[in-house]
């Protein structure tokens, strides 16, 4: 297996700049989470690298290609707006697309069973999409990402609106099939399942990747956080100690950045804790992705998404990729 290469794509819609530069590997087997803020160019890309959409400049290769549309038929794609049958049944639907993508009608029919077993809809098989819940519809659509055995899995949001149940099966395909060498890209507002199952993170703001790395490499990025618990320490005690940055006070607790451990700042800021009165708590605090990606994206007005629930957008609620 290969790796994805999306390399400088830029994308203009009429006066909107929807990617500047766009670019990221995505090696097999590796879980690549790629999170922005609403109309960040998430879906741009992906649909750019499926060949839906022509970028203005920029090329997306695969083992170091071009893609072309033999390649492109090996891509398993989920899109945001789903793209289901609603009257046709959920076996009839995913032995068709299978078909579509080349299997013959045994191997496809194979497929079918398989996934729809592996994604616990086996017993909808005989059901019109339509008159599945929701959630179960993504099922299908997941199975229809994966029914023809793709070579790279490129899926939109495929966790949001999933119960905790179907998450942890989603993720357990993602997961299995990143083992079997597939590179595999998804876009998510849920940060908290991004930090657990990606292998590398991208962040996008205004068409631009602005982050990029491993979660423990984008946390080096950070300055180290402490958290002192003091109950003897005054109001506003840690505020005027140098190379500090008081994050808050929360009761007893205050959550600081210092400017570097290798300074000693850290010391400084326990001994003038202990001579307040007792200490109960000194620890590092490991910034999450929601920090990290509040801290990448909040710069400017881009509102940082919930970190536990899920968010679809249609296009009336999207926003400027400038905003
Ligand atoms: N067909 C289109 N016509 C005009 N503008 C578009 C079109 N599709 C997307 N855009 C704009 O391009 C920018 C990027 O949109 P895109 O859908 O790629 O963002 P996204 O990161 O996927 O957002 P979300 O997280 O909300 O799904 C946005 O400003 C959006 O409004």
């Amino acid at each position: 297996m290969a790796t994805l290469e999306i390399d400088r794509l830029n994308k203009t819609y009429g006066t909107v700049r929807a990617l500047r530069d766009m670019s990221f590997t995505v090696g097999a087997g590796e879980i690549f989470g790629f999170v922005g803020s609403n109309g960040a160019g998430k879906t741009t890309t992906m649909r750019i690298a499926l060949g839906v959409l022509a970028p203005d400049s920029g090329e997306v290769r695969w083992d170091g290609r071009p893609l072309d549309l033999a390649m492109r038929r090996r891509i398993g794609y989920m899109p945001e707006e789903r793209g289901l049958y609603p009257k046709m049944k959920v076996g009839d639907q995913l032995v068709y697309l299978a078909r579509l993508h080349g299997l013959g009608t045994v191997a496809a029919r194979t497929a079918m069973e398989h996934w729809t077993q592996v994604l616990g809809i086996d017993a909808r098989r005989g059901d019109e999409v339509q008159k599945l819940s929701l959630g179960n519809q993504q099922r299908v659509q997941l199975a229809a990402a994966l029914v023809h055995d793709p070579d790279i899995l490129v899926l939109d949001e495929p966790f949001s609106g999933l119960d905790p149940v179907a998450v942890d099966v989603m993720s357990g395909v993602l997961r299995d099939r990143a083992a079997a060498g597939v590179p595999v890209v998804f876009s998510s507002h849920q940060l908290d399942l991004v930090e657990r199952l990606c292998d590398r993170v991208g962040i996008v703001k205004a068409g631009e990747m602005v982050e990029v790395g491993g979660i423990e490499e984008l946390r080096a990025t950070q300055r180290p956080q402490w958290v002192v618990d003091a109950p003897a320490a005054p109001p506003g005690w840690a505020s005027e100690l140098s190379g500090v940055r008081v994050l808050r006070y929360d009761g007893a607790r205050t959550f600081l950045e210092v400017d570097s451990p290798q300074d000693g700042a850290e010391q400084a800021v326990l001994r003038a804790a202990l001579a307040t009165g007792p200490v109960r708590e000194f620890t590092p605090q490991r910034p999450s992705l929601t920090e990290l990606f509040r801290h990448v994206v909040s710069s400017d007005e881009a509102p940082a998404p919930d970190s536990t629930t899920g968010s679809r957008t249609t296009p009336s609620t999207r926003q400027e990729a400038s905003a």
